[in-house]
């Protein structure tokens, strides 16, 4: 397979996932972005994490919440679990890389407060610990899951919403999850800020 054939076979993949990913997933999509609005409205905060590609998306979705998205609107409360350097590696060094984004949890998190997790595959031991600090801190969960929903998927409650992207190949969840974040800013500052 040439180069041109290579780019061709990622992007109709690309455009197949997208498209079921909008038929399975578009009301789950509404309904974390009513949750995470209410969460915003009564004064809870966001915080994210995830690793490797999904710590990039978790960063993402909390400056996009901090700063803002595609309009001029007061900054949103979100904390990336992901970005201090020096919490990540003293956590990680002193008790085990399985409590990096857990400990942080239990430091910060409040009743009312929601967890964002960005995982491809649910099985990644700290976001599974994360999920169940949030919920020890009574916080709710929205997980951006992927292809079996491992088994990040078994332990949420009827009170997370867990979005699961079953296509077969990383890249393409990952792809996915961009989206679905965007939608979720969109949706949440029509929420909160109107058209
Ligand atoms: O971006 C990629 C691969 O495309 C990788 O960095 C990937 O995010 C890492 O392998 C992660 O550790 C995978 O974690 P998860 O999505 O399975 O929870
Ligand atoms: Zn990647």
């Amino acid at each position: 397979m040439n180069a041109h054939e290579r780019i061709e076979r990622h992007f109709s993949a690309h455009i197949e996932a997208t498209q079921e990913a909008l038929t399975m997933l578009g009301d789950l999509i509404e309904i974390a972005a009513a949750k995470l609005a209410h969460c915003l409205l009564s004064d809870g905060k966001i915080l994210c994490c995830g690793n490797g590609g999904s710590a990039a998306q978790a960063q993402h979705f909390s400056s996009e919440m901090l700063n803002r998205f595609e309009r001029e609107r007061p900054g949103l409360p979100a904390v990336a679990l992901t970005t201090d350097t020096s919490t990540l590696t003293s956590i990680a060094n002193d008790y085990h890389f399985d409590e990096v984004f857990a400990k942080q949890v239990r430091a910060l998190g409040h009743a009312g407060d929601i967890l964002v997790i960005y995982s491809t595959s649910g099985i990644s031991p700290s976001v599974l610990a994360a999920a169940v600090a949030a919920h020890d801190r009574d916080m709710s969960i929205i997980a951006l899951n992927g292809r079996d929903g491992g088994t990040l998927a078994p332990l949420l409650r009827d009170t997370d919403v867990e979005i699961r992207v079953t296509a077969p190949s990383t890249a393409r969840i990952q792809e996915i999850h961009l989206l679905i974040t965007h939608c979720l800013c969109d949706l949440v500052d029509h929420q909160l800020f109107g058209e």
